[in-house]
């Protein structure tokens, strides 16, 4: 340290000794402030190591026992007082102090950081003074340390965090050289070590990439420079990229503040195989919501939406368009005779027949069931829908071989054009649907188009339908009996269960009127089967008043006969009801064994097996010849009521009915005549040698409690005659 002199060159030597005396002693007072006023706590010692001097800070940083600071105190003194202290950490004490006595003998610059028990860090910094002794100074480094600490910590976290992360991770510098990547970016990427160093230019790894075939095929060098230069734009991207082993990266790529991108690779195999599957059950389930499962065509919904869309263009544009509902005139038939799987074969077939047969601009959906409908999006002229109607009753037409059997069906179609038959969607399907009604009931394997007049009864035929779907679970059915009588022995040998319907809408409706529904619909079967268990129970009710047994007939229709649960059904009313089979009577027309022959005489077999008695209603009206009728195993003809109406006024009609009733006999059947209702129809059949008659003469069909009563009556004006 410097003092500054203060001039008197012509001032006494005393004076001059005085003067520098002061300005020594103000140098020293100068010294002494700054000694005492440093930040950092100092401390002096001689040669001997024996103390001269701390200062303020000394006694604030070390809180020595005052007598230490006594000038001379020895360096050891210090030590010493430390070590018990415990300053210097667990060990043994006189070697502590032995170690920095002998260390500090050595008056060598030196320089260390000492925390001391209370968390105090300390920069201690000893350099040895010109005349001997020692000179040390304390900084109280404890924030600054503590903070250099923590960052180094948090450091260490984030290098291990980097490191250990679940996400890839690539830093590159401005001039995209490698800064650093972590482990996951290296197992990701599956990335030699020895690619995988700070330096590393970007484009090594991205060559690297293209050889092996992570970007796919193509020109490796083009692959290189597309992708280095996107990269040096230095813009924030996202993206998916799947390598060639199905892993799934998201790579997102920031700028960062100074220069240079980072990117984050993520394994996102799980998710995507998921959205994937995702995507996969989601196109599943809408082709499922519109398409049909058996053909693949359109289904309702869709044919819909396309209906609309056309709609729309055909009004912008001002053209006709055509609908045409079809439906399989005989499916059901194939259906139930035989079976499920080949009623499949024949809609797939059919579906793909009309497609064939149709413009590639048309539509055909399936609209369920048998039911198909084409729209005909654009026609030149009206006609054209009958042209294309003929040509699809000529494809279906065609034999469709289905389980090695050659099977004909025939359809029906109806047509509807807008804008003259209808304005809306809803309506012309209606239209096109009354149509095909209108074509079944003209004969089937037919089309017609739509007319207003025949919408009115198309309606009611629907109204009708509808209703008898309903009308089982609605229990709006009931059976009348009409008996029957032997013209020999004058005894009711038996009933004829005969069907009502009475419907809360409709009335009572004839079963003339909703038999045919129900066969065509197909509701006949389970109606049947009603009629048949309801039959049996009631007769097996009548024995149980008390009344002698009878047999009770039942009308079979065709569907009920080809029906593969028939002999179950029966043998099912049988046992429930406790009814005898041979009184039960089966009463089945000409033309259901005719169809297919030795079918039907397998059936009528099997039932003549239960020992239930099967008679041919409605005989003379259909086409068997006696040849035929030889082969049956039935128990009883019925002739036709047309013939027994003038059998006693006709003689063609006599001679027909005589004609049944001798082959009757040859063929020791009993005969019936029905619809007998005059007292002279019942004495010709009687002189012809007619077993038995039904008709309105002797009762007309009744409800069971008036059988009952028919029933008593007889017995006692028999038990009195
Ligand atoms: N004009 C006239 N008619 C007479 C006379 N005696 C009886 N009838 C009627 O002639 C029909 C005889 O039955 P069907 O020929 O089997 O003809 C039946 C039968 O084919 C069918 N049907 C009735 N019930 C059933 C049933 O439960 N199942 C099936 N599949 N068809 C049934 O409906 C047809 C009509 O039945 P219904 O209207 O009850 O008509 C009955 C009966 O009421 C008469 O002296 N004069």
């Amino acid at each position: 340290m410097t003092i500054a002199q203060s001039p008197g060159a012509d001032l006494s030597v005393e004076q001059r000794l005085d003067l520098a005396e002061q300005a020594l002693r103000q140098s020293r007072r100068v010294l002494d402030v700054m000694f005492e006023t440093m930040e950092e706590g100092v401390s002096v010692f001689d040669g001997e190591l024996r103390l001269v001097a701390v200062n303020q800070r000394f006694r604030a940083l070390f809180d020595f026992p005052a007598e230490l600071y006594r000038a001379g105190t020895p360096f050891e003194a210090f030590v010493r007082c430390n070590v018990e202290r415990g300053d210097y950490g667990p060990g043994d004490a006189d070697q502590q102090v032995r170690e920095r006595v002998e260390q500090a003998r050595r008056f060598e610059p030196h320089r260390f950081v000492r925390e001391r028990p209370d968390g105090t860090i300390l920069e201690v910094r000893g350099r040895p003074l010109p005349g001997g002794g020692l000179v040390t100074v304390y900084a109280d480094i404890t924030q600054q340390a503590r903070a250099e600490r923590a960052l180094r910590a948090s450091q260490r976290v984030l290098e291990n965090t980097f490191e250990h992360m679940d996400q890839g991770i690539s830093i590159f510098d401005a001039g995209l050289h490698a800064l650093g990547m972590n482990r996951r970016f290296r197992e990701l990427l599956d990335f030699p070590e020895s690619l995988c160093r700070p330096g590393t230019p970007f484009e090594a790894f991205i060559r690297y990439n293209a050889e092996r075939g992570d970007y796919g095929p193509g020109d490796v060098d083009e692959q290189v420079q597309a992708r280095v230069e996107q990269a040096r734009r230095f813009e924030p991207h996202r993206f998916e990229r799947e390598r060639p082993d199905g892993t799934v990266l998201e790579i997102r790529g920031l700028p960062l503040p100074g220069g240079g991108c980072v990117s984050i690779y993520t394994d996102i195999t799980q998710r995507a195989r998921a959205e994937r599957g995702l995507r996969d059950s989601e196109a599943r389930f809408r082709y499922l919501a519109t398409h049909d499962g058996l053909t693949g065509l359109p289904n309702r919904t869709w044919f819909g939406d396309l209906l609309t869309q056309a709609m729309h263009a055909a009004r912008r544009y001002q053209h006709t368009l055509g609908v045409l509902f079809i439906d399989l005139d005989r499916f059901k038939l194939v259906n139930d005779t035989l079976g499920h799987g080949a009623g499949d074969a024949l809609l797939g077939e059919v579906a793909q027949r009309l497609k064939t047969c149709l413009r590639a601009s048309d539509v055909v959906a399936r609209l369920g069931g048998d039911e198909f409908v084409v729209l005909l999006p654009e026609l030149p002229h009206p006609d054209d829908a009958a042209i294309v109607a003929r040509k699809i009753l000529d494809t279906v037409l065609e034999p469709i071989v289905v389980q090695q059997q050659a099977c004909r069906v025939t359809a029906s179609v109806g047509m509807a054009l807008f804008p003259q038959d209808a304005q809306d969607e809803a309506t012309l399907m209606k239209c096109a649907d009354i149509a095909m009604y209108q074509a079944k009931e003209e004969g089937k394997n037919t089309f017609q188009r739509y007319a207003p007049q025949v919408r009115t009864h198309t309606l009611e035929r629907l109204t009708l339908e509808t209703q008898l779907r309903s009308a089982l679970a609605r229990n709006e059915f009931s059976l009348h009996y009409q008996a029957r009588l032997n013209l020999k022995t004058n005894a009711i040998t038996g009933v004829e269960a005969l069907l009502r319907w009475n419907n809360p809408e409709l009335g009572s409706v004839p079963p003339a009127q909703f038999i045919p529904v129900a066969e065509q619909t197909g509701l006949i079967v389970p109606i049947g089967k009603w009629v048949l268990r309801t039959a049996c129970a009631q007769n097996r009710a009548w024995q149980h008043e008390g009344l002698p047994p009878m047999c009770v007939s039942v009308n079979l229709s065709a569907r009920q006969f080809q029906h593969e649960d028939l002999l179950a059904d029966l043998a099912e009313a049988l046992r429930d009801s406790g009814l005898a089979p041979e009184q039960l009577e089966l009463e089945i027309t000409e033309g259901m064994v005719m169809h297919n022959v030795e079918r039907a005489l397998a059936q009528l077999r099997a039932i003549k097996q239960m020992g239930v008695r099967i008679a041919i209603d409605d005989f003379g009206t259909g086409y068997s010849s006696l040849a035929q009728i030889k082969r049956f195993p039935v128990d009883s003809l019925k002739v036709d009521r047309s013939f027994i109406r003038d059998v006693s006024s006709d003689s063609k009609d006599r001679a027909i009915t005589e004609a049944i009733i001798a082959m009757g006999r040859t063929l020791r059947l009993t005969v019936v005549a029905e619809g007998v209702e005059t007292l002279e129809q019942q004495t010709v059949l009687r002189e012809n040698g007619c077993d038995e008659i039904q008709g309105y003469y002797f009762s007309k069909p009744v409800p069971p409690r008036a059988v009952s009563a028919l029933l008593w009556r007889h017995a006692a004006e028999a038990a009195t005659a």
